[in-house]
């Protein structure tokens, strides 16, 4: 796979065949049918090598196998060069290769959970493509003793960008305004039409996990004078930003919320109704970590009854659905889980999840370890 710095991929997936014509026809024949059969040769060569391969498998939708498609390797062989069927499908489609699968491949969309695991009784290394593992059962993959990777801090700067774009949205109703401006009429408009935002400049922030997103989000809103504080597993002794042991009082001495921590069972809705009213009325929640952080119902309960001020969300609770009551909320910025969706990052997670791929078939240290 490959990816050019302008966002287009580009897709190489099969050999170029070439037939040289010469003035000779008889003799430019028999050298393209050699040309063939070496070719033939070769094809069948590569074929029992890449059978005697460890097989990884691309475990998400057909634009995510070829988004991902690592580059042909000595080491491991992709079984799915580009849209083949999912992996449920493919197995039992191709019954004998579920216990030839070594690697997969798999994205926050598709959960990889202790019933995909059992399909594949040869599995040893999961490569998620995301920073968040939530949607692998690490328990399982620890008593099976599975590898896993992650993309591990890849995505910070563009996930903390998206945080910050998302409460300047909310704040300054840039979405909305947005709106406002395509609905009038004969391309004018009256702005005393238009409901005030509020100042972001100057505002307190609560970051709620402080890793490199966190910190990224801190520097970022430091520019804007914003005064930062924090709660996360434990108080960080580098930092000078005020630490909050509870998210409850975290809220209560803040005027925004931005979540940046992993999803697991101590996080689960560590975002509840208590929390948002202690928010208040003007204080806003921005989402990008992931959406079950945050009673999802009950925010959008205190979203239509104006206990809270707004939300800028990239992540939800059900994805890839999300509850239709936001849609007609004008305090409300939606994203489609596209903190991470640059160029950029496609053209580095190609790489590391080819890395991880190359060092755990050769013996080597993994990458972005997980477990
Ligand atoms: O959501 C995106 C990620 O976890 O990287």
């Amino acid at each position: 796979m490959q990816c050019n710095d302008t966002g287009y991929i580009i897709f190489i997936s099969f050999p170029v065949k070439t037939l040289t014509l010469t003035t000779q026809p008889n003799k430019g024949l028999s050298m393209a049918n050699e040309k063939n059969n070496n070719n033939n040769n070769n094809n069948v060569e590569q074929s029992t090598k890449s059978n005697n391969l460890p097989k990884v498998f691309i475990h998400g939708p057909p634009q995510f196998s070829i988004v991902l498609q690592p580059n042909p390797s000595q080491n491991f062989h992709i079984l799915n060069p580009s849209s083949l069927p999912s992996l449920h499908e493919f197995i039992s489609l191709n019954p004998h290769q579920a216990s030839s699968i070594s690697a997969i491949l798999c994205t926050t969309l598709y959960p990889v959970n202790a019933d995909v695991i059992r399909l594949l009784p040869s599995l040893r290394l999961i490569c998620a493509s995301s920073a968040g593992t939530n949607h692998i059962d690490l328990s399982e993959c620890r008593r099976r003793g599975i590898k896993v990777t992650s993309a591990g801090n890849l995505f910070s700067e563009e996930v903390a960008d998206m945080a910050v774009a998302l409460l300047i949205d909310v704040s300054r109703k840039i979405s909305t305004a947005d709106r406002f401006l395509r609905r009038q009429v004969q391309n004018q408009f009256a702005t005393w039409d238009f409901p005030l935002g509020s100042k972001l400049t100057g505002k307190k922030i609560g970051i709620v996990g402080m890793g490199r997103i966190g910190l990224e989000v801190a520097k970022r809103l430091e520019a804007f004078n914003c005064m930062i504080s924090y709660n996360s597993r434990n108080k960080k002794p580098l930092l000078s930003y005020p630490f909050y042991s509870s998210v409850l009082e975290l809220a209560t001495n803040n005027n925004v919320l931005i979540l940046c921590c992993d999803l697991n069972d101590q996080t689960k809705y560590i975002v509840n109704k208590e929390v948002i009213l202690a928010l208040g009325k003007g204080g806003i929640i921005v989402n990008v970590g992931r959406g079950a952080l945050i009673d999802e119902k009950e925010l959008l309960k205190c979203l239509i009854e104006g206990e809270i001020g707004g939300a800028g969300l990239d992540v939800f609770e059900n994805e890839p659905n999300v509850p239709k009551e936001f849609f007609s909320l004008d305090n409300v910025v939606l994203s489609p889980h596209a903190a991470i969706l640059t160029s950029d990052t496609f053209m580095s997670i190609c790489q590391l999840v080819e890395q991880n791929l190359e060092a755990f078939f050769s013996n080597k240290p993994l990458i972005t370890p997980v477990i």
